[in-house]
């Protein structure tokens, strides 16, 4: 168990402008807010420092190796320490090595980074009339599933088109976590059908609690956004959600709730493994956990 099995989140969905520093000082100030409301975990939306747009991405991009030239790390990194709170720090376009990836920092009340999450499902999609998007023309996908132990228990990682994929989440849950979060920009034709059905499903199918955090839709960007951060508890429940202007959601999250649901109804119990095969990557691949 974490050490704070009750705690609240706060899920800062905020308006993305094409004007990085005003991204900056939105940001901060939505974190610092959440933590005055009492938020000991603050989530941030996938790209919340730059606009949605493939042209954008390496424009906006920053080196996270090299902590000092990146201003959004080390802001994130500061807050933390100062509020004393842990940050899933949505996700940012990051420069390695000459590669472009839709990363998501994770840093712990003392500043520190804990995690670092690369989105490892790229969303390409052409429904034709609707949207057009080819991420891996930009981005590379990232090469793990990101699980940490933070001290509001242990998260699992996964950006926007991540969640799409019950694998990921079944790993995450086979490795104990209790949340996953899930920062997220889905648009609106996909949004208003599967948003909520997508964190609902992984909240349910692993009895563990979701959240996800997205900009609003006023957001700069080549595509409008759904919005609808929320939390989910482990029975796929809505515990708390928003619409789709900037906000801030804080809610209470309470562990023992997981325990009381895989109680009354087991489904690990239940789980017919010797009809079907739940691939545990473990075997072929050494685990990580952070912390
Ligand atoms: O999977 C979807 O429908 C949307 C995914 C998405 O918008 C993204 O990964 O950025």
């Amino acid at each position: 168990m974490p050490k704070i099995p009750k705690f609240k989140i706060g899920l800062c969905q905020l308006s993305v402008t094409s004007d990085k520093n005003i991204n900056l000082v939105r940001a901060r100030n939505s974190i610092e807010v959440a933590a005055k409301q009492g938020a000991s975990l603050v989530v941030l939306p996938e790209m919340w420092n730059c606009p949605y747009s493939s042209d954008l991405f390496a424009k906006y991009a920053e080196d996270f190796g090299d902590n000092a030239a990146s201003l959004s790390f080390s802001m994130l990194s500061e807050v933390a320490s100062c509020q004393g709170i842990t940050i899933v720090g949505g996700s940012m376009p990051e420069w390695d090595n000459g590669r472009l990836y839709n990363t998501c920092c994770v840093f712990g009340p003392d500043g520190k980074l804990t995690a670092k999450h690369r989105k490892t499902h790229l969303f390409d999609v052409d429904i034709p009339g609707d949207i057009l998007l080819k991420e891996s023309d930009t981005f590379t996908a990232g090469g793990e599933p990101t699980i940490v132990d933070t001290d509001v228990g242990r998260i699992g990682i996964g950006i926007c088109h991540d969640i799409r994929f019950p694998e990921l989440a079944m790993l995450y849950r086979a490795r104990g976590a209790h949340l996953i979060c899930y920062p997220g920009a889905f648009d609106m034709s996909t949004g208003e059908l599967l948003w909520e059905l997508e964190q609902r499903a992984r909240a349910a199918d692993n009895q563990l609690f979701v959240a996800t955090c997205a900009p609003s839709r006023d957001s700069a960007g080549c595509y409008t956004i759904w919005g609808h951060s929320t939390l989910v508890g482990p029975f796929g429940e809505i515990i708390a959600t928003s619409g789709h202007e900037e906000t801030i959601v804080i809610a209470d999250i309470d562990y023992s709730a997981i325990e009381h649901r895989r109680k009354v109804l087991p489904l690990e119990k239940h789980r017919r493994g010797d009809i079907y095969l739940f691939v545990d990557t473990h075997e072929q691949k050494p685990w990580r956990i952070e912390s």
